[in-house]
């Protein structure tokens, strides 16, 4: 089910298209991983969205509701990659704004601050809080409002590993209870942990991929076949599908692994080495942009 809807997006800078008619719908519970070169357009996306820029053309709706309307704000939070907290005010005093706007009770303060986990400073004054202290406050805001959508621009910017494995942890709740999470990072090994729903921006538009991570991805065997035999005539009465690379290795998937191996064994043939491929986000990230000197044919759903 989709909770948030993206139609024909447009956005310009001067002459340059930053977004060239982007379209796209958030089912509820996803977290979607937004990727891109520096300057791509995610930050304008996510501005944009949120009706933060001016667009030239194109709707963003959450449920039915429109980011011209301010109710929109109630159903989606965004964590800005730029800090816009008051260094005098403590981060209760933050929290208690919001919820004063959205009429939260105290109680819905407490509960944030403790899953976030900001109790024993929430009352001292925000300047003199550390870089992750803040991103934990800002974090804290966004949920207070129990949001179907949180966009987060480049949340794991300065976190230490800790922090970064507590926010890769709340992503992961907060889309179990069924929030939808657009989380823009250069960070892929991060993203490659937290999604497999990856996007990419390129040239103003978006790209869609699935991404079968390393979990999935198939197995190379690499054989010595019986004097004078050729894989084609050994798997020819085998009722697997065969698949060899350009280099000779045998590709099996991950479930249907041990049916090769026994069949090769049977007839004869040595293993030599089984091996997961490791295309990770970065190859397909490489790939995708253009950096790898051999490009695959990978398949992206604009
Ligand atoms: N206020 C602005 N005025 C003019 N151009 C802008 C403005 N904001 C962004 N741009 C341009 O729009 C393009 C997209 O920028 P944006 O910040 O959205 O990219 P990004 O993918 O978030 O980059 P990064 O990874 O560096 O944060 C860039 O070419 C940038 O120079």
């Amino acid at each position: 089910m989709s909770v948030l809807t993206v139609n024909q997006l447009t956005k310009k800078y001067g002459k340059r298209k930053v977004l060239q008619g982007i379209s796209f719908e958030i089912p509820k519970g996803e977290v979607i991983g937004l990727v891109g070169p520096n300057g791509a357009g995610k930050s304008t996306l996510m501005r944009s969205m949120l009706a933060l820029e001016e667009v030239e053309q194109g709707s963003v709706t959450v449920q039915g509701v429109s980011n011209q309307n301010p109710d929109f704000f109630k159903y989606v939070s965004f964590l800005p990659s730029d800090n816009y907290l008051y260094m005098q005010l403590t981060g209760h005093d933050h929290l208690a704004f919001i919820a004063n706007i959205y009429g939260l009770e105290q109680q819905d303060i407490d509960e944030v601050v403790d899953k976030i986990g900001i109790r024993s400073y929430v009352n001292q004054p925000v300047k003199s809080y550390s870089y992750g202290m803040r991103q934990h406050l800002l974090t804290a805001l966004c949920i207070l409002t129990k949001p179907l959508v949180i966009l987060m621009d480049e949340p794991f910017n300065g976190l230490d590993p800790t922090s970064t494995i507590e926010l890769k942890q709340l992503i992961r709740t907060l889309s179990a209870e069924g929030i939808s999470i657009l989380v823009s990072t250069h960070n892929l090994d991060i993203l490659e942990d937290l999604t497999k729903t990856i996007w990419f921006i390129k040239e103003g538009k978006l790209f869609k991929a699935t991404i079968e991570l390393d979990g999935n991805m198939p197995y190379e065997i690499e054989v010595i076949l019986p004097e004078g035999c050729t894989l084609n005539q050994i798997m020819s009465n085998s009722t697997l599908p065969f698949n060899e690379t350009e280099n000779g290795l045998l590709t099996a998937s991950t479930h249907a692994v041990e049916m090769y191996l026994e069949w090769l064994l049977k007839k004869g043939s040595k293993i030599v080495r089984v091996q997961q491929s490791d295309a990770n986000l970065e190859k397909i990230y490489m790939d995708f942009y253009g950096l790898n000197a051999e490009t695959s044919k990978k398949e992206f759903e604009e």
